[in-house]
């Protein structure tokens, strides 16, 4: 049985998660003035971006995050803050405040380097309205979400950080990364999971059994805290 907080939608479209994303920042510019949300990067949010940018909202009242960066500088192919330029801050959302979790890279990524790195992002975010409203997260097929890569570098300090950031150096995937813990993803009001495919819906039913580190979308999927809607196509 799904947990209480959980709402699946089948056959969703970009469209009906755009709307539906726009309607919690609404809510929450009207509540509280401002509303922040968070997105991922890779491939599948693309549409969901180029819908949502057409939304009607007030964007200058809307702080843009990443739930997470590779950390490449911004003229990268695998750049989150490029992608999130190129498909969501166009047209009136251009007015949204979009705050990157760095600018100047340094040339080598030691651990040093990095607890730096992420303490400075910490900081950047520091001031942006937290709770996030809305973070909306996608899911790889080894049931990765935002960059909490089972068995990656970081893996475990993020699963328990108290801080809102902090880095992980995958082993399965390109890039060191910066990502938001779980706690402040679960911290969020509401979270969003957008999944497509098969393979990756058969990922998620796995992960729907129980909270397995070893799983880490089970760990968002598996608790009591935040409403999850699973957007499935
Ligand atoms: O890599 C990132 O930047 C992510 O935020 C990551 O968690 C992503 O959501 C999944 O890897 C799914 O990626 P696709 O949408 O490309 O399948």
């Amino acid at each position: 049985m799904p947990a209480p907080l959980l709402r699946e939608h089948p056959s969703a479209t970009p469209q009906a998660i755009a709307a539906h994303i726009a309607e919690a920042l609404r809510t929450a510019i009207a509540e509280r003035g401002q509303a922040s949300l968070a997105v991922s990067g890779g491939k599948s949010p693309i549409p969901i971006f180029e819908a949502l940018r057409e939304q009607d909202l007030n964007w200058s009242k809307v702080c843009v995050m990443l739930v997470d960066e590779r950390i490449v500088p911004r003229d990268h192919a695998d750049s989150n803050t490029a992608l999130v330029a190129r498909h969501l801050l166009q047209g009136a959302a251009a007015a949204a405040r979009f705050v990157p979790f760095f600018r100047e890279l340094p040339a080598a990524l030691t651990e040093q380097v990095l607890d730096a790195l992420a303490a400075d992002a910490n900081k950047r975010i520091a001031h942006l309205p937290w709770p996030l409203d809305v973070a909306v997260l996608g899911m790889g097929e080894d049931a990765h979400t935002a960059s909490l890569f089972p068995g990656a570098s970081g893996y475990t300090h993020a699963l328990q950080s108290t801080e809102r950031l902090a880095w992980v150096t995958p082993l399965t995937a390109p890039h060191a990364r910066l990502t938001l813990t779980l706690p402040s993803l679960l911290a969020a009001r509401e979270l969003l999971l957008s999944i497509a495919g098969e393979k990756k819906l058969a990922v998620y039913r796995q992960a729907a059994q129980k909270a397995d580190a070893a799983l880490p979308i089970s760990l968002v999927i598996n608790q009591t805290q935040t409403p999850l809607s699973v957007w499935m196509n």
